[in-house]
């Protein structure tokens, strides 16, 4: 389906009209008759409104606004009660909340009906009961009353008790996690997504807008860890292929949904905050041309790699493990050297004994099943995945001279013979150090247990990362080939649209391109340049505020990210819209209050002594004069750090003191953070030595590591660095880093070596340098309780998010500010149909006349929400208020054209299919006169 079609039957029946203002013109009369059945129709809307305006259901008295708009009547008419699609389980809860509130009053409908019991709704206080819990408020710039943190979590409670867990605040969605679906395994392929018609609208408008200006859309959302965030974009991406894709039949969706199968047991766990939290950030882009997906490509941004050898406290590894031990064959168990051992006896899972889950064999039998779509050997996968359980089993004693010596080889010979090396190499790479820059191969230093010990870790967490990296890259470079169109052993993640496209086109020109080279090289060129400028649909998930006890470097990274979303939001909602309205000379009350987050991120990012350059230097210090104690370098850290900002109102005391910990102000909240392991985890480094023992049996990388590798994938997981040792001449004494940059020559105390998050840093710039180009559509993402118990609105946990959201302030705006500005051009162009006669040119007079002729027609307001607009020098501005008045009008005119058309066409058909009519019978001959009987006169 084509986007241009998609948009003109979402609005109108019938025939695609190209310019619905003009046939209305052209066939005034039916469009006279058209619109005052529209009016009608919302006449009786408006009836059935103000009738609801009197019953109270649940306590809420029903909103008016968003409830017309193209005839949409509310659905909790009377006579059709709400009914909750899930009855809500912890129901005593929400009073539990509510301490000094009265109880619910019984709803009216209650006694005639005694269906399902109604869920409870707030009530008390100053906005109680009906006016202002907004409970069919969808839209909160309509809450009645004033506008405060209190009427927006009461309107979202009555909204939550009512199973409307999506609220606008104009164009942006407000998300309110439930815990009604957490069996759910968040992949592509579980998805839902019929049932969410916000989020359908949502990508609707941005694949609309995509189609109409070929500007890249990004949907970004946001929220606390548990938020529903990842939920949430399984929903969108789901629905974009099936406006844009084709569905869930194509090569494309399930090439993507395989990838994220895969990816969801390999970067998923569970914390502190929620049993399923993603450990990996996504940017999805999905190119769409023409309306139809192109190619889609998912970016990745992996920080949690410490949790793969430890941990937190209370918490879990990565899922794959536990699903892997679950649903492993006894015989796939004994080739990995895993039998007999469950998650107890393996140390990097051994953290907190907890139920397993009952559906981890299931989720690991379709893991095994996506690896084949998307063409990656199993047994390589697991080979590694094996061997990295078994590594963490690896301990160390000290030997004769404080040199480390494994205490009980099993586990390192099978580790070694999983990772297809020899045991003795595998020992040399773990404890033998050369001194940096030996002059001879055979200078050796033996390691202490405590670096074999960092040594293995390292490793285990490189084999880790990059086998996900390994995987991401597959999963993006499914290339098609034309002859398996259709299949899914081909190699392809493009869209059968231009499967098919191309296809056609080529059977068409076939002949007379007879094949010839440059004709091609001139097609690929063409399509090339065409897709290279064509704009994408973008859908963020990236990661969620966190407060871990203690928190790592990897949540202070998480953390920086989420400051700087919600600093790009903050500017694309509150400071531009306010800039914009200084510059044109418009006045823009009101004056708003929202938190600027940029002492935060300038505390944690500055190049000059933020806290995480503070932190590049120390590792560079510590580098340049040897590694010292790693509790010494922390404190050394966080003494620094503290003496540079002093005074910074971010920076906080640790409670209790504490010399490796430090805490910050963040937008969300403070967290502490402990740098015990801050400058291990940015060196992020692994050592050359170790490295080499991965070379390819006979290549030169692993000169003298006794025999090299045989297992290809795993040589195939460090090729860059050991492209980098063989042409160095072999190990001598360097690190590289753990993690796959595209930084792959060893590193050098002499040279700025890069870093963890340094990494990181110029990742995240560069996403926000893709945002930065594309129009935003944002989803803030709320969760209902602290616990992720089913159905409970816990209002504090909700309250402190609204506020670190800026939900009350992005509503303050959009009621009453002007958070929309339109090219004087661009207006004409969208609502000229709304006061055609009116809009003669196309300058700022013209947009003053519609927008005049608009006010005039408009009915009374029935919401508080203002319908403000100003004219600036180049823009129209316009209040959210305003824009729902344009576009409701806009849509009618549009409706009227529309039915005016298909009765026209319908008259045709008709005319055309009658049947033909018999000739008109001849008249009968007039009798012949009598003769004598004829008067003259
Ligand atoms: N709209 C929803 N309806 C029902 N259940 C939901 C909804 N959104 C999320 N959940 C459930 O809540 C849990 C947490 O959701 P999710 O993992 O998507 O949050 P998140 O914001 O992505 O968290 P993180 O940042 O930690 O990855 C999941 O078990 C999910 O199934």
């Amino acid at each position: 389906m084509s986007v241009g079609c998609l948009h003109v039957s979402s609005e109108v029946a019938g025939p695609p009209v190209d310019d619905p203002a003009e046939a209305c013109e052209s066939h005034a009369s039916s469009s006279n008759e058209a619109v005052h059945l529209q009016r009608r129709l919302l006449s009786l809307g408006s009836e059935l409104v103000t009738l609801r305006n009197h019953l109270h259901v649940g306590g809420a008295q029903l909103g008016v606004g968003g409830a017309l708009p193209g005839g949409a009547l509310p659905a909790a008419l009377p006579g059709r009660k709400p009914q909750p699609a899930v009855p809500p389980r912890a129901a005593p809860a929400a009073p539990a909340q509510l301490p000094q509130q009265p109880p619910p009053p019984e709803p009216r409908w209650r006694n005639t009906l005694p269906l399902p019991a109604p869920p409870p709704a707030p009530t008390g206080g100053a906005n109680s009961g009906g006016a202002n819990s907004g409970g069919d408020v969808d839209d909160l710039i309509h809450l009645r009353g004033p506008l405060t943190e209190d009427a927006v979590v009461r309107a979202l409670q009555a909204r939550f008790y009512h199973n409307k867990f999506y609220t606008w605040i104009g164009p942006i969605l407000v998300s309110l996690n439930g815990y009604t679906d957490t069996s759910n395994p968040l992949t592509l392929s579980a998805a839902r997504a019929a049932c969410r018609p916000e989020l359908a609208r949502l990508v609707h408008d941005a694949v609309r807008h995509q189609a109409d200006t070929g500007y890249p859309q990004a949907i970004i959302l946001s929220g606390v860890s548990g938020s529903g965030k990842t939920y949430a974009s399984m929903v969108l991406l789901r629905r974009l292929f099936d406006v844009a894709g084709g569905g869930p039949e194509t090569d494309a969706f399930k090439h993507l949904a395989a990838a994220f199968t895969v990816l969801r047991s390999l970067g998923a766990a569970a914390t502190a905050s929620n049993e399923n939290s993603s450990r990996i950030g996504h940017f999805i882009e999905v190119q769409v041309t023409d309306g139809a997906l192109y190619r889609t490509k998912i970016h990745c941004y992996f920080l949690d790699q410490s949790r793969v050898v430890r941990p937190l406290p209370g918490e879990r590894n990565y899922h794959i493990f536990y699903q892997m031990l679950a649903g492993l064959s006894a015989d796939e168990r004994a080739a990995l050297h895993l039998e007999g051992r469950g998650a107890g006896e393996l140390r990097y899972l051994a953290a907190p004994p907890r139920r397993a889950d009952p559906d981890d064999a299931a989720r690991f039998h379709a893991w095994k099943t996506c690896l084949a779509i998307l063409g990656i050997p199993f047994l390589d996968v697991v080979r590694v995945l094996a061997a990295v359980l078994l590594l963490g089993n690896v301990q160390w004693a000290e030997g004769a001279g404080g040199a480390a010596e494994p205490a009980g080889d099993a586990e390192l010979a099978a580790a070694a013979q999983l990772l297809g090396v020899a045991p003795g190499a595998l020992l040399r790479g773990l404890t033998a150090r050369r001194p940096p820059r030996a002059a001879r191969a055979h200078v050796r230093a033996p390691a202490t247990p405590a670096a074999a010990a960092a040594a293995r870790d390292a490793l285990a967490k490189a084999l880790y990362c990059r086998t996900v990296a390994t995987i991401v890259r597959r999963a993006n470079s499914l290339k098609r080939l034309g002859s398996t169109l259709g299949t899914l052993s081909s190699d392809s993640n493009e869209s059968v649209h231009n499967q098919s496209r191309r296809a056609s086109s080529a059977g068409g020109s076939g002949g007379s391109r007879g094949g010839g080279a440059a004709g091609k090289s001139m097609a690929a060129l063409n399509d090339a340049v065409r897709h290279a400028t064509d704009g994408f649909v973008g859908i963020l998930d990236m990661f969620g505020f966190e407060d871990a006890a203690p928190s790592r470097l990897e949540h202070l990274c998480a953390n920086l990210c989420a400051e700087t979303m919600q600093h790009f939001y903050n500017t694309h909602v509150f400071k531009s819209s306010a800039e914009s309205c200084r510059e044109e000379g418009v006045s823009c009350a009101p004056e708003l209050d929202y938190v600027d987050n940029v002492p935060c991120i300038d505390l944690v990012s500055s190049l000059r002594g933020g806290l995480l350059a503070a932190l590049d230097a120390e590792c560079a210090a510590g580098a340049a004069g040897g590694a010292g104690a790693a509790g010494g370098e922390a404190e050394r850290y966080v003494g620094r750090v503290r003496a540079t900002h002093r005074a910074h109102p971010r920076l906080l005391e640790p409670r209790p003191a504490h010399p490796r910990r430090f805490a910050v102000r963040h937008y969300a909240g403070d967290v502490t953070y402990d740098a015990s392991d801050f400058l291990e985890a940015n060196r992020d480094t692994v050592p050359d030595e170790l490295v080499a023992a991965f070379a390819r049996r006979g290549g030169s990388g692993g000169a003298g590591a006794g025999g090299g590798c045989e297992f290809g994938f795993a040589t195939h997981l460090f090729g860059a660095e050991l492209k980098a040792l063989e042409a160095g001449g072999g190990a001598r004494g360097a690190h590289f880093r753990a993690s796959p940059t595209s930084h792959a020559a060893p590193l050098d105390a002499a040279a700025p070596a890069s870093t963890l998050t340094q990494d990181f840093h110029t990742r995240l710039d560069n996403l926000l340098r893709t945002l930065v180009h594309a129009r935003p559509h944002f989803v803030r993402c709320l969760r209902a309780n602290a616990t992720e118990a089913p159905m409970v609105f816990e209002r504090q946990t909700v309250a402190k998010q609204v506020r670190a959201l800026q939900i009350l302030e992005t509503a303050t705006l959009m009621a009453s500010g002007y958070p929309h500005r339109m090219r004087f051009r661009a207006f004409i162009g969208r609502y000229r149909a709304v006061a055609r006669a009116a809009a003669a040119g196309d300058g700022g007079e013209a947009a003053a006349a519609v927008l005049q002729a608009a006010e005039a027609q408009a009915p009374a307001p029935a919401s508080p929400a203002a319908v403000r607009w100003a004219i600036g020098k180049r823009h129209v501005f316009l209040s959210e208020g305003m824009r729902q008045v344009l576009e409701r009008m806009r849509r009618v005119r549009r409706q009227a054209a529309a039915e005016c058309i298909q009765a026209a066409w319908r008259r045709h058909r008709q005319r055309q299919r009658a049947p033909p009519q018999a000739p008109p019978p001849a008249p009968r001959p007039r009798p012949a006169p009598i003769g004598k009987t004829c008067f003259t006169l």
